[in-house]
């Protein structure tokens, strides 16, 4: 009996619950140090090698089988992740992920089967149009999640801050997301529009999705 109850047992976590919470409420949710200073310091070390060793590429609209690179739309260069073959940061960084959504799957019925994660960096001067983050042929994104992984001491001035677009009754709002180290954004696919306004300082992150069937 006593093993029944410890195997269906279940551990609220505040953190997740506060995410959810947010997610129903305003359809974002912002986390401040969902990753640690040292996570976030290897991750952007793991980034940078990558960068460096020249396998980003010029990011497309539209998904893998449709895409066209517009830079006028986009100017990020990006390299997607590969959990087969994840470096010991990046399997720290699905560890995270994937706990996420468990939670989420067991608690909201989710149904998150996938997930695409990739590494973005905009040189200075670049930019993201508004956007929804789904395309013509293609509704399975369910959730984005966005990690910044930018320098300790990154300035407003920067530029850079991604804007979530509102619609209440017909008017429109912002909210203004400033991109410190540390933090994740996660937002309705298929609901918020938004944008990356133009950078001033090379900008670092994750981008993924959590995606049904
Ligand atoms: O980097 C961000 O803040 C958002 C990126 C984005 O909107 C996207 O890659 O679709
Ligand atoms: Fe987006």
């Amino acid at each position: 009996m006593n093993q029944l109850f410890e195997e269906i047992s279940f551990e609220e976590n505040p953190q997740y619950e506060r995410i959810i919470d947010d997610i129903l409420k305003q359809k974002y949710s912002l986390v401040e140090n969902f990753f640690s200073e040292d996570e976030v310091l290897e991750l952007r070390q793991s980034l940078l090698e990558k960068h460096d060793a020249d396998i980003f590429k010029k990011a497309a609209i539209g998904n893998k089988v449709n895409e066209v690179i517009e830079k006028t739309i986009r100017g990020d260069v990006i390299l997607w992740i590969d959990e087969n073959r994840a470096d010991a940061m990046e399997v720290a960084f699905f560890r995270k992920v994937n706990n996420l959504i468990e939670y989420l799957n067991q608690t909201c019925f989710l149904g998150i089967l996938h997930k695409e994660f990739h590494y973005a960096l905009y040189p200075e001067g670049t930019y993201y149009k508004r956007h929804l983050d789904t395309f013509q042929n293609d509704d399975r994104r369910k959730l984005s999640f966005v990690c910044y992984l930018n320098e300790a001491g990154w300035l407003p001035e920067n530029g850079g801050e991604l804007v979530l677009y509102f619609d209440e009754n017909g008017k429109e709002l912002e909210k203004v997301i400033y991109p410190f180290p540390g933090r994740v954004v996660i937002f309705e696919s298929q609901l918020l529009e938004h944008e990356v306004k133009p950078v001033k300082a090379e900008r670092l992150s994750i981008t993924g999705w959590l995606k049904t069937r």
